[in-house]
């Protein structure tokens, strides 16, 4: 069928997606043109993700048309998106390590086009394309030896050489330094300077205002309405978002810390490769207080927080919890001894992606009553635990029981800070605790934490987002090169002042 308008490169009409009795999306319609940056903007769990994957060939509408350049198609495979010029970068990275760039690009590629690895004709290909496009990469290098920023190039040179004329970004700068989202902000540009249409997912509302045209709200399934994106403050798009008034500061009393919890003297920590990331590294945290750990990645901070929490040796200093020495102890001491641990990777070491979203919720305690008893799990009592948790945070999934896989990113972030918060620990440590998240949910983290630090616990809060920092923090250390470059209260300091520090500078008294 034709007759679409075929200004519209895309054209989803009605199209729902439902899993078991869970409607994911409910009729939904969208419209990309040509040559546009159209953005997507819902909460966690809206059915962003989904309504992509069945534009990229991953999940077939149950429900529902899709005109690509005017036509009806059927995309029932990834390759049937691809040959239709539908591309996909994914937000975590689908790349091989062992492999080199050269190699990623073409893996799977050499049989549909007819080519038989001939990595040189490739590697020129690729060098058009990354001076056209201003993807900088080096393509002999070996993708584990490459940058993240550098990584993600790979993914969309990888689309680009597919044929790629449409390209859906899920949100691609959640993994990304500040430098680098300035970077793929301009090679977004680049791509529709020269052509090319994109779906863009995020939850960063500057994001969307620096570079899209339109934007689409999609609540609770349902798309909600599409509207230009120029002349609108991120006030009125995280309100057309979930609904109602949004703040973005959250409200907290001053801070009235108590004894130290946490005693980090002269830490020395390596990075796998064996040159020191921690470098002779002290820092307190005390009862009752929230430290913010201000850094650009890569300067120690997760080799700094698996040091503490038992996942990486310690090679000298010392790291106490309430007085006890807790240097080089076993991740399963450290925990028992009353410690939180949100981690920066959810799906590497926060979540079994494969168990149940109940099961991932008692993870830290189901060896223990009353989550088994004489050695034996008990079901019923994990399952409701995790219903209240579910409830109390906000969790939004089909039921506890579905796979922690079925869970949108941020639903899945909630969910180990739920677990994590839930143990009462003493050290609160979370890595990046709102990446991925929708501004709601982000309020409602800050919410949580401050209220953990108002109940007494010392929470130590590892982000790249200084806005995150300056909101939550009652004293902010800025790590730069493993060493603790100064330390300085949110109130009586900047985010100028904290860029200096984080490129190694000092501050004039
Ligand atoms: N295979 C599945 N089985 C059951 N439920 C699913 C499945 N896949 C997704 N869902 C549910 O569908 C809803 C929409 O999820 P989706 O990942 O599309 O949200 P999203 O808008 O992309 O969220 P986020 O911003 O958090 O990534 C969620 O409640 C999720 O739990």
């Amino acid at each position: 069928m034709t007759g679409q308008n075929v200004q519209n490169v895309i054209e989803m009409r009605d199209v729902s997606k439902v899993f078991g009795t869970f409607v994911a999306n409910d009729q939904i319609n969208l419209q990309v043109q040509k040559g546009e940056i159209h953005a997507l903007l819902g909460e966690n769990g809206a059915g962003k993700s989904t309504l992509m994957n069945m534009l990229s060939g991953l999940l077939e509408p149950t429900s529902g048309e899709i005109f690509v350049n005017g036509s009806v198609e059927k995309i029932d495979s990834p390759s049937k998106a691809s040959k239709l010029g539908i591309g996909m970068v994914h937000q975590h990275f689908m790349l091989v390590d062992a492999f080199t760039v050269t190699e990623n690009i073409i893996l799977g590629n050499e049989t549909t086009r007819g080519i038989k690895l001939d990595t040189k004709k490739a590697e020129q290909e690729i060098l058009e394309l990354s001076q056209k496009y201003g993807l900088e990469v080096t393509p002999s290098a070996l993708v584990r030896d490459i940058s993240v920023g550098q990584q993600q190039r790979v993914e969309i040179l990888k689309t680009l050489y597919r044929g790629a004329e449409i390209l859906i970004f899920d949100e691609p700068t959640a993994v990304l330094t500040p430098a680098e989202i300035l970077e793929l902000m301009t090679i977004l540009k680049n791509l529709v300077k020269e052509g090319k249409s994109i779906i863009l997912i995020t939850h960063k509302l500057d994001e969307i205002r620096a570079v899209s045209d339109r934007v689409t709200v999609i609540r609770r399934g349902k798309s909600i309405e599409t509207v230009d994106v120029a002349g609108r403050d991120n006030k009125t798009l995280a309100e057309m978002m979930v609904g109602h008034s949004v703040s973005f500061v959250t409200e907290k009393k001053v801070a009235n810390p108590g004894k130290v919890v946490l005693d980090i003297s002269h830490l020395v920590v390596n990075e796998s490769r064996g040159a020191q990331a921690v470098k002779s590294l002290s820092l307190k945290v005390r009862a009752g207080e929230i430290v913010g750990l201000a850094g650009i990645d890569g300067n120690g901070q997760s080799e700094l927080v698996q040091a503490i929490t038992g996942l990486r040796p310690v090679v000298t200093g010392s790291i106490k919890l309430k007085d006890k020495e807790i240097t080089n102890h076993k991740p399963r001491q450290i925990t028992e001894m009353s410690v939180a641990h949100v981690p920066e990777d959810r799906h590497r070491d926060g979540l079994v992606l494969q168990l149940s979203v109940a099961e991932n919720m008692a993870l830290q305690t189901y060896y223990k009553a009353p989550m088994s008893h004489l050695g034996f799990l008990d079901y019923k009592a994990i399952n409701q635990k995790a219903r209240e948790l579910m409830a109390e945070f906000d969790v939004r999934g089909a039921s506890e029981l579905v796979p922690a896989s079925a869970l949108s990113g941020g639903n899945q972030q909630k969910a180990i800070i739920a677990r994590e918060i839930d143990r009462n620990p003493d050290l609160l440590i979370v890595s990046q605790p709102t990446r991925g998240l929708d501004v709601g949910a982000i309020e409602y983290i800050h919410k949580r934490l401050i209220q953990a630090r108002d109940e007494g616990k010392a929470v130590l809060v590892v982000s790249f987002e200084l806005d995150e920092i300056l909101n939550v923090s009652d004293r902010i250390a800025v790590i730069h090169d493993g060493k603790i470059q100064g330390i300085v209260r949110p109130a009586e300091t900047t985010k100028q002042e904290l860029g200096v520090l984080m490129v190694g500078g000092t501050l004039k008294s």
